[in-house]
């Protein structure tokens, strides 16, 4: 398969800039190779005395108009091939980014967030090396070498030629061997450091267990190990940098102690003129470089080659859920909702999370579930998400096969308040307004207000402008929940499902903001999951989970009549209220 298959759209479109730059490239290189014979010629007339004043003013004109015109074409190739290299950077993450955004939930749980960071920095870097200097050393390594090689011998001599270039791939050797150590050790910098930021960054966020648990001192000398192994790995690096090039320039400058000893010899014996040894040394000045870049081409390529294959890995990953040809053509649907014996086991798990749950949810109706932790709570509203897939008709919206349903049809549907309240790092303003930015002020007032959490935002000095997250304010559990029930509820949807989201708050605010939600769910189809019963008492239907299968069933005052599960908690947190009312 093409492995280029990704990236074919970026190099269709700049096709032509990578061409010309590499033409200027070449140009510049040509360009390079006139200046050695100019001087040898100059180097000629001068020993032979047939320079006149006028002469040597025009030869020095046209070294500096050379010399003009290398700077300014090397400025163009720069721009075109590793300006182009940059773009192809930017293009590529910003590809990879829409791309793992696509990818369904599934994917991120076999993913550590650690390690597509790196693709996203260190493998797209590598690509870039490849496509700018990668191209560069190449067209130099090939084109620099061969003809420089080429007009030494026709120029000079074959035979000296040859002999003073037997240093030279000594010098391409010890640039791809140690390259490679290079490599590696860099890799291994770059894991020193982000293990580094990984411990600073881990203990900062985690910094109230730290002191509660007094263990600054272990965080102190945790992070001085790490910094310790940086250093170290740091340190590394810079030996083997430091042995290879004074051994690459030793090795380039045998090959000038030969030319001297060689050339010495011809010119003596006038097998050779002055200039022409001169424009030989000026030329063997020229091959360094390309010798140089010989052995770091073959790194970068490898490199370069080894992240697309990376980076291909995840761009050919298809999201498990998506519109297909049996997506039906829907622009609206009733809210309901029927679970028709449905179980469900999550991908790679063991024991199925859910087992023949049967519940039909009328448009408007609200259902409550409650059931111990790990009962499956959280699983139900999931597989209304889509989520995660589903059998064949086991779950039906408005009648139709989830699986059928278009993707924005039922994301559209549901306004969804999820167990750990995340919110973003901006405003309160826009975290309510998520679902749509242009949503009128007075929406995101009122529901602020249906949250009751609308006194708290206007005590903040900065009101609903205030910054959230790591730059801004820190909410109490309980503002984050009420914030993130005011974002479902200013999407604006026909569903609503709340789960477990009023945990944080007690119960004088829980009972305020119930009593403002049951307006709000009043005309739509609402699933409540909760621990207490003071939040679930008021639904429709109860259903009581417990190890993914419905045991009780009914509304509340069946429920607490059965003496079952749901009447045990009800009566014992009757008495924990009872109890702190006491107190
Ligand atoms: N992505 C997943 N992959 C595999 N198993 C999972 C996954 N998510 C949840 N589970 C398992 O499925 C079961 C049900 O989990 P679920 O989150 O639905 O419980 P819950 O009733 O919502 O719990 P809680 O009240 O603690 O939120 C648990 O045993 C859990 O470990």
């Amino acid at each position: 398969m093409n492995k280029f298959r990704h990236m074919e759209e970026f190099f269709r479109a700049n096709k032509w800039r990578y061409m010309l730059g590499v033409f200027v490239l070449l140009f510049v290189d040509g360009l390079q190779l006139v200046t050695p014979k100019l001087l040898g010629h100059i180097t000629d007339s001068l020993s032979s005395h047939t320079l006149s004043m006028k002469q040597i003013y025009f030869y020095v004109f046209l070294i500096i108009l050379i010399a003009v015109f290398i700077a300014v074409f090397r400025y163009i190739w720069r721009m075109l091939i590793i300006g182009a290299s940059r773009d192809l950077e930017f293009w590529l993450r910003n590809k990879l980014f829409s791309h793992l955004e696509k990818l369904s939930i599934n994917y991120f749980h076999h993913k550590k967030t650690g390690d597509l960071m790196a693709h996203a920095t260190n493998d797209i870097n590598a690509v870039r090396m490849a496509f700018g200097m990668g191209i560069v050393m190449a067209t130099d390594a090939i084109f620099l070498t061969i003809s420089t090689i080429i007009i030494m011998m026709i120029s000079v001599d074959m035979k000296f030629t040859l002999v003073a270039l037997i240093p030279l791939p000594f010098v391409a050797l010890t640039v791809t061997f140690f390259g490679k150590i290079i490599q590696r050790k860099f890799k291994m910098v770059q894991e020193a450091f982000s293990n580094l930021t990984d411990k600073a960054q881990e203990s900062f966020s985690g910094i109230r267990v730290i002191k509660s648990f007094v263990q600054e001192d272990k965080e102190i000398n945790n992070f001085a190990d790490a910094n310790k192994n940086n250093l170290d790995e740091n340190m590394n690096l810079i030996k083997i940098w430091g042995a290879m090039f004074p051994l690459v320039i030793f090795m380039a400058s045998l090959s000038f102690v030969i030319t001297l000893y060689y050339g010495g010899v011809l010119v003596i014996d006038k097998t050779i003129s002055l200039g022409q040894f001169v424009t030989f040394i000026s030329y063997l000045g020229l091959l360094t470089w390309p010798m140089m870049a010989v052995g770091y081409v073959i790194n970068v390529l490898q490199r370069g080659t080894a992240s697309i294959l990376r980076l291909n890995e995840i761009l050919d990953t298809e999201p498990e859920i998506f519109d297909d040809e049996n997506t039906l053509e829907l622009d609206d649907c009733e809210e309901t909702i029927e679970f028709k014996d449905l179980s469900f086991t999550y991908p790679e798990a063991e024991v199925p999370a859910l087992t023949d749950i049967d519940i039909t949810l009328e448009k408007g109706k609200t259902l409550a579930i409650i059931g111990k932790t790990g009962s499956g709570k959280t699983t139900l509203a999931n597989l209304i998400l889509r989520l995660y897939n589903v059998e064949k008709g086991k779950l039906l919206l408005g009648g139709y096969d989830i699986n059928q349903m278009p993707f924005h049809l039922l994301r559209s549907k549901i306004g969804y308040v999820p167990q750990d309240n995340f919110l973003f790092s901006c405003t309160i303003k826009e975290n309510i307004a998520f679902a749509d930015e242009s949503l009128p002020f007075e929406k995101i007032e009122e529901a602020a207000k249906i949250t009751s959490v609308y006194d708290d935002i206007m005590d903040f000095p900065q009101k609903f402008e205030t910054q959230l997250g790591e730059r801004g304010i820190t909410l109490s559990g309980g503002q984050k929940q009420r914030i993130s029930i005011a974002r479902a509820i200013a999407k604006n949807p026909g569903i609503m499902i709340f789960d477990d989201c009023l945990s944080a708050v007690d119960t004088k605010t829980e009972e305020k903001i119930l009593k403002n939600l049951k307006e709000v769910t009043k005309d739509r189809t609402s699933i409540i999951i909760a621990h207490r019963i003071s939040t679930v008492k008021d639904a429709d239907e109860i259903i009581v989970l417990d190890e993914g299968r419905i045991i009780e069933r009914g509304n509340h005052d069946h429920l607490v009549s059965i003496n079952g599960y749901y009447s045990s908690i009800y009566h014992k947190q009757l008495l924990e209220e009872k109890i702190a009312g006491e107190e």
